[in-house]
């Protein structure tokens, strides 16, 4: 790329300065120091501040260092500090130095207009990794039946085609659907947007419908949805709504938080039988709300299963599992029910309006799943696309003779821990009273969809409920085939070539060697009770687990992109502009970025700079936004007092391109992030739901579950702090078999991060980068190629970020959040996400800076509202853990261990906050030195 130099004049027609682009280039190089130290030292040498633009010779002796330019005859008494300060730099130290500082920028830079960029200097080559040979693992996303194929009321299948447009069966439904209506415990691992929610929702409203006689709001939960995001308890709640339209007497309910607690307790009193909420909330009601009571609950559903645990959300999930046994046991206790069973088995007379008869029973309650909820017991049902280690600990702990279903093709499997030999031995005499029964007419699986040699031997019984045991194919890893047997990243040579000719040829290779779905025989050995305790269910989640290979929807084109550092503002623009605004069919795309900090700052100052609108910058605790739920749109009449005063001087003129102002498009930008006000945050999810193009710019708050209709492209700006998470993020394209794309951007640095996913069996192929910046041409027309393009939206961000004290505050809190949160990726993937790879002034540029990191630091550090903690806390607090008297602790898994911790705390950051630690810990920590 050639080396480029351009001064871009915006507002006044300045005479360029002579400046020397070697000089400038080698004085705005910072030296590396290994650790960065975010709190306010000095960790690189620093350029001094009056020296920026200037054609200085760096090695004159410091002695003779230049001072300001002279103040002109209207000198204000501002312009005098400022030189002082310049002269007498030393003296000033702390918050006042660097209010007069930051004055000095924006009063500087709007004097002379002029901007230098050095955007394609010093850049770091990207490197050309190539693709390897991965076989990704596919799913089947339909399964090639419909709902009439499934046995439930026909009500519900007319509600499923008029009112929700489906007809077909998705596989994950066809294979979860008849094991939750047998009652059974079911572990559901599915890819991204494979139809899980209604894969649990359908069977639930059908097992409640058929309860007689009806029952009505007040009849008490039965069913509780706990889910980890307040989007996805509204998403799946309108899901609800929808599915019960023909059985009116059912109500679900809604508890997401954010909510005025009044409504909600309200809301709990008038009644309800299906609860969804997240686990905070839920919480919140079970110690202040008495209504909630949890004695009839059939039913419990945790929904992406393993963010729940790994949020710091496992003490409160096991607070609901331990609230629902505990409400159940008490009512059980019930003196007045015991005596009325006494008085039924003492006679022939069943008086009793509300306990279905025997005949009844047989006639009416066509699934097991309906006796459920008539009983005392309680199904549990776990889904997520990923499984992790707790997940199958929480397993363990909360679930009876479970089920797991997993539809991955090559491995699809519905592993029935009631397989279990030993099971089956001592239940001979029931086995054999089972197969002389007739079989059901609706069997939950054909005998076609059996994929192995059955057996007389695998017809098993179900231990708890004496059903004829579902069937399902073998996973290969339960019968020791090997690792070989289907093609791995690992075994996997080089290709260099990223054409699809390529990797499909060494597919087709690789291939031919094995077939796709293994057929496996069962042995039919007997084995010692003793030798087999861990059932089918558990060899089957720890083999997915241990083997810990991805599947992503096979329509999702996913490609990474090498952006050497300062470009990568620039490219995320041209991207913006390239999907969203010259794609005439109109483009739909989610940008994940790492801090909430992170995602106001690039939103406002992208929308401000394309748009040509200008935005209100936004002060913390919501002062200075706009209309809550709306999406942001230019505000010029109200922005007069929000801006410092000398830059209304220094407006752009669009219409005249000659002075070098960007065209401004149409462009609707919206952002998400876990600490934005309840109203706002709903409000901005629908209306990007709802909106035919779009960007929205979020943090991990949104990678989970969200159904967003017409997203057609995910962009990771940050790189993700896991395979898992990279998997979500992308699952929001591609859903229910639509065609999506997903790129990712990554440093020269990160490059190898490729590799680690591949290892997962994840594909990427490379994107060129040499065109990327092409479409920024359409917003700067008079520049003569896409690089000087870049050049001109780039010192527009760069005016934007330093036209005013609160942008340059906003834009110092970002790059801080970003780099605090860089330093904290959790140690698996910190070999390829290196903090000490990082060049911090390059990173600076990314976030449309000129200062030096100490500087931005310092500035960050003075800020007030950094000695706020951060409000939107997701764990429970041990002072509040203490306040729960019967919610005892319950240990999950190895999430005692420092790894997990360090994770825990990560994703909190990448969420909920800006990275740092609560100031009081440090000050602890500060103190505990001194001592
Ligand atoms: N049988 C079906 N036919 C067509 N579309 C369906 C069917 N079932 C569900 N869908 C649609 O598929 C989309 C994805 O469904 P859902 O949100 O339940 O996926 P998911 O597996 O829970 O995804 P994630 O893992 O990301 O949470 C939704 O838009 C839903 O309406």
């Amino acid at each position: 790329m050639d080396d480029l130099q351009l001064n871009i004049q915006i507002g006044k027609k300045v005479k360029p300065k002579s400046f020397t682009a070697k000089n400038a280039e080698n004085a705005g190089e910072y030296k590396f120091v290994p650790k960065p130290q975010f709190a306010g030292k000095t960790i690189a040498r620093k350029r001094p501040q009056h020296l920026v633009g200037k054609n200085i010779k760096l090695d004159a002796p410091q002695s003779k260092v230049p001072k300001l330019s002279v103040p002109d005859k209207n000198s204000t008494s501002l312009d005098k500090r400022l030189q002082d300060l310049s002269e007498n730099k030393g003296k000033y130290q702390g918050k006042d130095y660097q209010d007069l500082n930051d004055e000095l920028q924006v009063k500087q830079k709007s004097k002379s207009g002029t901007w230098i960029s050095s955007l394609f200097k010093n850049n770091p080559e990207v490197p050309k990794i190539g693709q390897r040979a991965v076989k990704p693992l596919v799913e089947k996303v339909f399964a090639g039946k419909t709902f009439t194929d499934l046995n439930i009321h026909p009500h519900s299948v007319a509600n499923l085609q008029q009112n929700l447009g489906l007809k077909e069966l998705m596989t994950v439904q066809q294979k979860a659907i008849p094991v939750i209506l047998q009652g059974r415990d079911v572990l559901i691992r599915s890819q991204t947007g494979s139809g899980k929610t209604l894969a649990y929702a359908l069977p639930v409203i059908e097992g409640l419908q058929a309860i007689r006689p009806k029952i009505n709001r007040h009849d008490g939960i039965r069913t509780v949805v706990v889910v980890p995001t307040r989007e996805l308890a509204v998403q799946t709640y309108e899901l609800f709504v929808k599915l019960v339209k023909p059985f009116t007497w059912l109500v679900p309910g809604l508890l997401s938080g954010g909510q005025k607690r009044k409504a909600e307790k309200a809301r709990l009193r008038k009644g309800l039988n299906i609860l969804i909420g997240t686990p905070g909330r839920i919480n919140d009601h079970l110690r202040h709300t008495q209504s909630l009571n949890f004695a009839k609950t059939g039913c419990l559903i945790l929904d992406e299963a393993d963010r729940l645990l790994d949020m710091g959300y496992e003490k409160d999930v096991a607070a609901i599992v331990k609230a629902i046994e505990d409400h159940k046991k008490a009512s059980t206790y019930n003196p007045l029910a015991l005596m009325k069973q006494n008085m039924k088995q003492n006679t022939d007379d069943i008086s009793e309006p509300q306990v279905p008869s025997e005949q009844e029973t047989e006639s009416d309650i066509k699934h097991k799943l309906t006796e459920v909820f008539l009983s005392k017991e309680r199904q549990t049902i776990l889904l997520s696309a990923t499984l992790t280690k707790a997940v199958e600990n929480l397993a363990g702990i909360t679930m009876a003779d479970p089920v797991f279903v997993d539809t991955s093709e090559g491995r699809a499997v519905v592993a029935d821990s009631l397989k279990d030999k030993n099971v089956v031995n001592n239940k001979m005499l029931e086995k054999i009273k089972e197969e002389n029964k007739p079989k059901p007419e609706n069997s939950p699986v054909e005998e076609s969809e059996i994929n192995h040699n059955k057996t007389c031997d695998e017809k098993k019984v179900d231990k708890r409920k004496g059903l004829v045991e579902f069937s399902g194919q073998n996973h290969r890893d339960l019968f020791d085939i090997k690792a070989e047997s289907t093609p791995m990243a690992n075994n996997t040579e080089d290709s260099d070539s990223d054409s699809d000719y390529e990797y499909f040829k060494v597919q087709k290779q690789l291939e031919s060697k094995k077939p796709a779905i293994v057929e496996v025989k069962v042995e039919d050995k007997e084995e010692p009770a003793t030798d087999n305790k861990e059932s089918i269910f558990h060899k089957a989640v720890k083999s997915a687990i241990v083997e810990d290979e991805l599947v992503l929807p096979a329509s999702v084109n996913q490609t990474f992109l090498i952006v050497p550092m300062k470009l990568r503002l620039v490219t995320l623009c041209s991207l913006i502009i390239e999907h969203c605004v010259l794609n005439k069919k109109g483009g739909k795309m989610i940008v994940f970025m790492a801090t909430l900090e992170m995602v106001d700052y690039h939103s406002e100052l992208i929308e401000s700079v394309l748009t040509g609108d200008k935005v209100k910058v936004k002060k913390k605790n919501g002062q200075g936004k706009k209309a809550v739920g709306t999406k942001r749109k230019a505000d010029d009449d109200n922005n007069e007092s929000d801006s410092n005063s000398s830059d209304s001087d220094y407006k752009v003129d669009y219409n005249n391109q000659e002075e070098g102002g960007l065209v401004p498009v149409d462009l609707e930008m919206f952002s998400l992030h876990g600490s934005m006000p309840h109203e706002q945050r709903m409000e901005v999810f629908k209306q990007f739901r709802a909106a035919r193009n779009g960007v929205l710019i979020c943090t991990d708050v949104a990678a989970r579950g969200l159904d967003v209709p017409r997203v057609d492209l995910v962009l990771q700006y940050c790189a993700p702090a896991s395979a898992t998470d990279y998997v979500h993020r992308v699952g929001r394209t591609g859903r229910a078999a639509q065609v999506g794309a997903a790129v990712m951007f990554l440093l020269p640095s990160e490059a190898e991060f490729v590799r680690h996913l591949e290892q997962k069996r994840i594909r990427l192929r490379q994107s060129d980068e040499s065109k990327v910046l092409e479409p920024l041409r359409s917003v700067a027309p008079t520049a003569a190629n896409a690089a000087r393009a870049a050049i001109a939206v780039q010192s527009k961000l760069e005016y934007t970020a330093h036209s005013s004290k609160e942008w340059l505050a906003r834009a110092s809190r970002a790059y801080t959040s970003w780099v605090r949160f860089y330093s904290g990726y959790p140690r698996e993937v910190r070999q390829w996400l290196d903090a000490k790879q990082l060049h911090l002034g390059h990173a600076a540029k990314a976030f449309a800076l000129r200062d030096t990191p100490a500087v931005l630091a310092r500035r960050v550090k003075n800020l007030p509202n950094m000695k706020e903690k951060p409000t939107n806390r997701l764990t429970v607090h041990i002072d509040e853990e203490k306040k729960r008297p019967g919610f005892p602790r319950m240990k999950i898994g190895g999430y005692g261990s420092n790894v997990t911790k360090k994770q825990c705390s990560m994703h909190t950051a990448s969420e909920y906050d800006s990275g740092l630690p609560p100031l009081e810990q440090v000050q602890k920590q500060k103190k505990r030195k001194n001592k």
